[in-house]
């Protein structure tokens, strides 16, 4: 019973994750005077992400990234995607760039799907809407990144459903998330017609531990249990321009 009822989705600032790994070897070869500069350029950029953010035309952030998948994570929100594709540009033309490989990138865009919404009200009007799709990212000590998509295979395809199946579903995931409030805070990037998956789902926390629990529990949720399908999982620590300095320092 195909259905056909596509839901309105709300999309705010797109999203760029750049994942970085640093060329060790390259950035042990190289001359102090060479690090100090690439160093220095790098810290540039980040004053002028910052500003960035300051004005409210973006959020950016920066973390480190455990395990081999990547050594850093460069998170961007801007409001067009024309400002995405100059940021990798002139990250590119740094020095500092000449370090890195790059591994791994995500493109998605802030996206709330209006599962719940205030019938007769412009969504896009409402402080809490606005707050949550141009969100400036939390300064928590932990990221973690993964995309997903909804299944679509044989009985479980979730765009077979209804409407209100889905939404009733939706609305048992929002209770679970409920309960991290304060503790996790999630920006769902949507991704279709933009990356290899349906979404990227961003997740920060002061204690790591927090996405083994809400991930966790969300499975036994039939929304994740019964239709989700899971990329690779990237988990990092916040770093600062000083940490960034000092994780550089040979
Ligand atoms: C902090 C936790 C938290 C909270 C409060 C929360 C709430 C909500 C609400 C209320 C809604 C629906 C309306 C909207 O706002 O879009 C969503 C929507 C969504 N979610 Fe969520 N989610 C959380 C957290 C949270 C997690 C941890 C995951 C990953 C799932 C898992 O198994 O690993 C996730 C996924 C999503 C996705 C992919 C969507 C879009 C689904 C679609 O089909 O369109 N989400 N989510």
């Amino acid at each position: 019973m195909s259905t056909n009822e596509a839901l309105l989705t709300l999309e705010g600032w797109y999203t760029y994750h750049d994942f970085r790994k640093i060329n060790w070897e390259k950035w042990k070869k190289a001359t102090q005077e060479e690090r100090d500069a690439a160093v220095d350029e790098l810290q540039g950029l980040i004053r002028t992400w910052e500003a960035n953010e300051q004005e409210q035309a973006g959020s950016t952030t920066v973390y480190s990234i455990l395990g081999h998948k990547a050594d850093l994570v460069f998170m961007f929100l801007r409001p067009t995607m024309q400002e995405l594709d100059a940021i990798k540009t002139a990250f590119n033309k740094t020095k500092f760039a000449d370090f890195t490989d790059v591994d791994y990138s995500y493109i998605s865009v802030v996206e709330l799907s209006n599962y719940v919404h205030n019938p007769g009200e412009d969504p896009k009007s409402n402080p809490h809407v606005r707050e949550r799709l141009y969100p400036i990212l939390p300064k928590w000590e932990h990221i973690c990144f993964y995309p997903m998509n909804k299944k679509r295979d044989g009985q479980d395809n979730w765009y077979m459903l209804t409407m209100q199946e889905r939404q009733e579903m939706m609305r048992s995931h929002g209770m679970i998330g409920r309960k991290y409030a304060g503790r996790v805070k999630q920006i769902i990037g949507g991704s279709v017609g933009f990356d290899d998956w349906e979404w990227g789902v961003t997740l920060f926390a002061n204690d790591p531990l927090e996405f083994k629990h809400i991930v966790y529990e969300m499975r036994f949720d039939e929304v994740s249990a019964r239709y989700g399908e899971f990329g690779n999982f990237l988990v990092g620590n916040r770093v600062t321009s000083e940490s960034l300095q000092a994780m550089l320092q040979l």
